[in-house]
């Protein structure tokens, strides 16, 4: 309702004028211009936020959110530590906002003047700085809606030390979508570093790599398109002031380089498939791991039966699996490895720093066509940000007015109600979606789209927020989401949810002479995925754990929150359609 009241002040009038910010109750919009406007973020313009009297007299701006933050902080009032709040659809600007909030900070936190040497003080705000490309190479993707989407969840700290200034910061990262790297929709691309490698290749990289010209990669579609991010060289760079020497790089570039393989290794029912075919051979190479082991390791599955072992020959769709999933298991090991040794880099010793402000940049509520397990979280993860939303917004009325009754608070208590509602009915106890997907995930049995669906009809229908379309042949189940109807398609989800890893391929990583790999698979501190702790550690009960850890991280701090706004669908400069951005005003 809030910003609805504000819909037509974000009006094409105001967005042609230039006008990109709209305060509108606690929440700053902010309207995607899609083409860089220098002269609203110079160092200037920043300096002159920060040093203003009263900023929030100025025209609305991000910065404003930014100094408004930071002077809470510098106030030291209850609740002390910040967090900047950054939603809105894909291609809506989080990520963009995120890295201008990032260098706000950098900049107007930085300990210049401080005794500390200038060279360890730089280095700090680069490092974090550069946090950016790297995560962004490895968890953003080109996909319809933005060419530079991210695909994982973060929760940037920054870390402020007694003078507020910047001596650190870590990183939380959020459900990486990691099934891009084996199966990109169409039209879409993998995650920019197979691109970026493809394209900005030595001569001798490219040998070392086996990745000739004219090489095709089944896993690197659309690779004629050329995007702004892919540069090589930024996150070389980038690396290189993270600490990442050239033999990591080497290491980490070999290991990107074999997953590339292994997509290009087929699997055929007629011809001899007794010894590991070229391709295999070029793959186990790069993951320095015998090839032999891993021509096996795709084709026969161990089944344990007491304590014995029985060897079953793979269907060929159950060999294409079992090489998406190593691909995938590999991957996301990297990236999760990625994110700590960021962390190691950036993160201050706790002794250093006594607040913090994050700065949440989350995936917006989705709904495609087809909508699985990936979506139910994302738009889970949307609801109870909505609900944090609209409590904080509950309060901010209660302190602002006497008349308790208010229409807005009205509005504000049935908001918060569905949304408690929906949220039961997704991760309720002791009955709900997940508790029941949890249940099917855990049983040792094929998993079968029927049952679930009858079980959560006969389970849930108490819910008003659970629908099912009758007429509808295909396994599903409606939730009426604070932001709209989705359908999410049940065939396929509880296998999803299991997100099995057959052991074999992970004692075959184990092997590898690559020694980040092996480390990525034998290194205590990295959780390596395993089938034997199935029983609990299913997908949804892990995304929700690191939810709740979020959630508590956010209630204990003082919110402020920019919605996003993406004015066409095209991501075209300068251009409103305000149909679009009706539909999204739905707060
Ligand atoms: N304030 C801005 N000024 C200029 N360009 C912007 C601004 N905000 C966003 N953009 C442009 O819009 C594009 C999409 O923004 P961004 O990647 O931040 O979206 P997002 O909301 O993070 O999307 P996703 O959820 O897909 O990651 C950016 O690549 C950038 O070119």
């Amino acid at each position: 309702m809030a910003l609805l009241a504000y819909q037509n002040m974000v009006s094409k009038t105001r967005y042609n004028v230039r006008v990109f910010y709209t305060h509108a109750g606690c929440t700053l919009v902010a309207l995607n211009p899609f083409q860089p406007i220098p002269d609203l973020y110079s160092l200037d313009v920043m300096k002159e936020y920060h040093c203003a009297p009263q900023p929030q007299e100025f025209k609305p701006h991000i910065f404003i959110v930014a100094e408004e933050a930071y002077r809470n902080v510098q106030s030291q009032l209850a609740p002390v530590n910040q967090s900047l709040v950054v939603s809105g659809e894909s291609g809506a600007g989080k990520t963009w906002t995120s890295r201008c909030l990032m260098k706000y900070y950098a900049t107007v936190a930085a300990s210049s003047s401080l005794v500390k040497s200038q060279d360890t003080v730089e280095r700090i705000e680069r490092r974090v700085l550069d946090s950016n490309p790297i995560m962004e190479a490895f968890g953003n993707a080109c996909t319809l809606r933005n060419n530079n989407s991210s695909r994982f969840g973060k929760y940037i700290q920054l870390q402020l030390d007694r003078f507020q200034l910047l001596v650190g910061a870590s990183v939380q990262t959020y459900l990486l979508e990691k099934t891009r790297v084996a199966c990109q929709p169409a039209n879409e691309r993998n995650f920019h570093i197979f691109y970026q490698m493809m394209k900005g290749a030595t001569e001798e990289q490219r040998k070392e790599w086996k990745m000739p010209h004219e090489q095709h990669f089944m896993w690197l579609p659309n690779a004629e398109k050329t995007i702004e991010e892919d540069c090589f060289h930024e996150t070389l760079k980038a690396m290189i002031h993270l600490g990442i020497n050239t033999e990591r790089q080497r290491q980490i570039f070999q290991v990107l380089a074999g997953i590339l393989q292994l997509g290009n290794v087929n699997f055929s029912s007629l011809t001899d498939e007794s010894k590991p075919c070229d391709l295999e051979e070029q793959a186990a190479e790069l993951l320095c791991v015998p090839a032999d082991e891993l021509h096996t390791c795709l084709r026969v599955m161990t089944l344990k039966a007491g304590k014995q072992s029985v060897l079953k020959p793979c269907t060929q769709a159950e060999c294409s699996m079992r090489r998406d999933c190593l691909a995938k298991v590999i991957y996301a090991q990297l990236f999760e490895w990625l994110v700590t040794l960021i962390n190691n880099s950036i993160c201050a010793d706790s002794s250093t720093w006594c607040n913090f402000i994050g700065v949440l940049d989350v995936y917006g509520f989705e709904c495609f066509q087809v909508n699985n397990l990936e979506q139910l979280c994302i738009n889970y993860a949307n609801e109870k940000l909505q609900q944090h939303f609209v409590a904080h917004y509950l309060r901010a009325q209660q302190v602002a007015s006497d008349e308790y009754v208010s229409e807005g608070l009205q509005w504000s208590f049935v908001k918060y109600q569905d949304n408690q509602s929906c949220l039961d009915l997704i991760e309720g106890s002791p009955i709900s979606v997940f508790s029941l997907l949890n249940e099917e995930s855990r049983l040792n049995r094929a998993s079968d789209a029927k049952t679930l669906r009858v079980r959560l009809e006969k389970e849930l229908s108490d819910n008003a927020n659970i629908s099912w379309d009758k007429f509808s042949k295909v396994p599903h189940f409606t939730v009426a989401h604070y932001a709209g109807k989705v359908s999410y398609q049940i065939q396929g989800m509880v296998e999803k949810n299991k997100d099995p890893v057959p052991p074999e391929l992970i004692s075959l990583l184990q092997k590898s002479n690559n020694s980040l790999l092996h480390q990525l698979f034998t290194d205590k501190e990295t959780e390596i995925p395993t089938t034997k702790g199935l029983s609990k550690v299913t997908v949804v009960s892990k995304f929700k754990n690191s939810l709740e850890r979020l959630m508590m991280i956010l209630h204990s701090t003082t919110p402020h929150y920019t919605r996003c706004i993406k004015p066409n669908p095209d991501c075209q400069p300068l251009t409103f359609k305000k149909e679009e951005v009706n539909i999204l005003l739905w707060l």
